[in-house]
């Protein structure tokens, strides 16, 4: 561990210093695509313009023998282009592959100042954070960057999720976490053959009406990922970076995702990801604030003036506790807005309907 008196030191000599706080971009969704897909890079700088963050990925779905030429053709890719407000993240792969080496190598020294985040999976604990880490700093040295890379863990493994405090702290490059439900299902040893979402064998029954033990009882499915995605944020809010649900990966079930999404919405999360075309405008919608909790969060933060006190407003009583949850939800909306002049529309036209 650390001293913190040295935790926002460069590890490296001639590395950038860590930043101090995680920049706050839209990352509702992040796009997975293979770079050696010729088909899907192809389609990577259109799809560019509609998301938050394009993701090259390097690891588990990009086929052993295609690692090399996935490696290549992100580098290509980001040379070739110029993807303005959208971020450009890579996940390498994991710590113990015959590839991750030459991933980091390679993408800092030839692409470090396009990336923004590096995405690591399989993280098990403080140790492997503290290896990028240094890593990454003499890989920034060597090629004079001037801005550090930021890293993102992926959660997957048991011990991952034992330790996630201690992920979420162990650099200032942390900038966030995403749960990875495939994976760590199978660390685990969970019985589920599913990538995310829900199981209709995990449920709650309501107790018998009679000697029928079968009679008359609703059940109740409940979520598979409610305890390790409340957990994921806790730690996350705690170090001040930032949660992500991960893959859904039942991708003709759109009605599904959106919900799954917006349950990591509601418990925290600030996106997803997208693995298809099909899954941007969900992440869009369901991580962008509503038009009407926006309005509603307005009128609060307006009527409770310096924000102390106690009021009702519509038969609801608000404080100072209740005027900070607006605040997140209306802040939120301020900052994709600024960036989205049709969002910034529907927002201004609700909150018009409320407060006149
Ligand atoms: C557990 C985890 O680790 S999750 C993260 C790792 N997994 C991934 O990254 C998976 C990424 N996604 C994919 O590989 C693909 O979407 C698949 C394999 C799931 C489905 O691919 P397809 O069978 O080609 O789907 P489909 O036929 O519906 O695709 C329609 C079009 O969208 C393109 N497309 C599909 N996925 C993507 C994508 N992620 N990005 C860009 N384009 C895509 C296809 O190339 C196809 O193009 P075409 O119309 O020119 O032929
Ligand atoms: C996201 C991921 O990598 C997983 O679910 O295993
Ligand atoms: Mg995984």
């Amino acid at each position: 561990m650390r001293s913190p008196k040295d935790f926002f030191a460069p590890l490296a000599l001639g590395a950038p210093a860590p930043v101090r706080e995680i920049p706050v971009t839209p990352s509702r969704m992040i796009h997975f695509f293979d770079p050696s897909n010729e088909k899907m890079a192809a389609k990577a700088p259109d799809i560019a313009k509609k998301v938050d963050v394009l993701l090259g990925n390097l690891e588990d779905a990009v086929r052993a023998d295609r690692k090399e030429a996935a490696r290549d053709g992100l580098v290509a890719i980001a040379k070739a282009n110029d993807f303005g407000k959208t971020q450009l993240w890579t996940r390498v792969n994991s710590l113990d592959s015959p590839w991750v080496l030459d991933d980091l190598v390679t993408l800092v020294t030839e692409i470090g100042d396009k990336l923004d985040v590096i995405m690591v999976p399989k993280v098990e604990g403080a140790q492997d954070i503290h290896y990028v880490d240094r890593l990454l700093a003499q890989l920034e040295a060597r090629a004079g960057l001037t801005k550090p890379l930021l890293v993102h863990a992926i959660l997957e493994t048991a011990s991952g999720v034992a330790n996630v405090e201690e992920i979420a702290g162990a650099s200032p490059r942390m900038q966030g976490i995403s749960l990875g439900p495939a994976d760590l299902a199978a660390s685990r040893r969970m019985k589920t053959t599913r990538v995310g979402g829900g199981h209709p064998g995990y449920l709650v029954r309501t107790d018998p009406t009679g000697e029928d033990l079968n009679e008359g009882r609703t059940t109740y499915q409940q979520d598979l990922w409610h305890y390790t995605v409340a957990r994921m944020v806790d730690a996350c809010a705690m170090h001040g970076i930032l949660p992500y649900y991960g893959p859904f990966g039942d991708i003709r079930d759109v009605v599904a995702c959106e919900d799954q999404f917006r349950n990591a919405f509601l418990l925290g999360c600030v996106g997803a990801w997208s693995l298809h075309p099909v899954q941007i405008d969900i992440a869009k919608k369901v991580f962008s604030p509503a038009p009407s909790d926006v309005a509603w969060a307005r009128r609060v933060i307006a009527e409770m003036g310096d924000g102390t006190g106690a009021v009702m407003i519509d038969g609801k009583m608000q404080d100072d506790a209740s005027v900070k949850q607006c605040r997140v939800v209306a802040e939120l909306a301020d900052a994709l807005a600024a960036d989205d002049p049709q969002l910034a529309a529907a927002y201004d036209a609700a909150t018009k309907e409320i407060l006149g």
